[in-house]
């Protein structure tokens, strides 16, 4: 198969926090590449740095050491060929649900896309995402898995290159989560996005990942690259497999390892 082409290269990575206790390491000397119509899940111990690598690459904030690049040039902020989408902050509770898709439309497109054309593209994602009945509905009117629906909407109505996705299904239940699991490679499917994941589900990361990316305990490193073999489309019946079940089995092992060395690291603090 074709190798494709490299798009955001964290390259020797370090973060370091200051905190009231002092310089906190949280990331050190991580390089990894995401790739042209790669899906890669961050999975690890809480507080690994997970969502710090997420904020580089959205360009909410810089490494203190080495580069994130995207096309080869440093990220040096947010924008709308990245779109992020967090597990709590995904919708504005005083807008309407179409008002909700519209919004980053018009902050980015202005002038460059006509009412027409907003419109247009707002119908299709209330459409796509099965919302169409609750166009005027407030996201309080709204169920959890119809607002993560929604959230995804917002997310992809501008049509970023790149989604950038921080435990977004880690609220809802089990059916809703799988369904939104479908809806998500169903519209990855349609519209090739490349996409960076941070999942503490090692079962999500396997059934929605090309590659998954086992974090290591504080400062983080990368453990293991893991590259998941199935091909998409992918169907539920992949997760009854003995194949999917030993793969999720060995990185579920790995990150409980990387979890006690993190649980250990607490231990020994508390107790200087
Ligand atoms: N702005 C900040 N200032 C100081 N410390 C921070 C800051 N942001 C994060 N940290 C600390 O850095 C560490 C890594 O945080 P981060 O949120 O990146 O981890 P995570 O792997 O995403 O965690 P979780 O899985 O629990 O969401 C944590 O110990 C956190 O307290």
């Amino acid at each position: 198969m074709q190798e494709s082409k490299e798009r955001i290269r964290f390259d020797n990575v370090s973060m370091q926090y200051q905190t009231p206790a002092g310089p906190l390491e949280v990331v050190r000397q991580m390089s990894f590449s995401v790739n042209q119509g790669d899906f890669i899940s961050l999975v690890g111990p809480s507080g690994c740095g997970k969502t710090t690598l997420l904020n580089m690459a959205a360009g909410f904030i810089r490494p203190t050491s080495g580069a994130v690049l995207l096309d080869g040039k440093p990220i040096t902020g947010p924008g709308p060929d990245r779109g992020v989408m967090f597990q709590e902050y995904g919708v504005f509770p005083w807008l309407t649900v179409e008002q909700n898709i519209a919004f980053g439309l018009n902050l980015k497109a202005g002038g460059k896309r006509s009412a027409q054309a907003k419109k247009e593209i707002v119908d299709r994602y209330l459409e796509l995402m099965g919302l169409s009945s609750f166009r005027k509905a407030y996201p309080k009117m709204l169920s959890g898995g119809m607002r993560q629906r929604l959230a995804l909407a917002r997310t992809y109505a501008v049509h970023p290159e790149f989604v950038l996705m921080d435990e977004p299904f880690g609220a809802l239940d089990a059916q809703t989560r799988s369904a939104m699991h479908d809806l998500l490679l169903e519209v990855l499917h349609a519209e090739g996005k490349t996409v960076l994941l941070i999942t503490h589900s090692v079962e999500e990361a396997v059934y929605l990942s090309n590659k998954v990316l086992v974090i290591s305990a504080r400062p983080s490193r990368i453990q293991e690259v893991v590259d998941i073999p199935f091909p998409y489309p992918r169907q539920h019946t992949l997760q009854d497999t003995a194949e999917f079940n030993a793969l999720r089995a060995r990185i579920h092992h790995q990150v409980m390892r990387e979890y006690a060395a993190q649980e250990a690291q607490a231990s020994a603090g508390n107790a200087n």
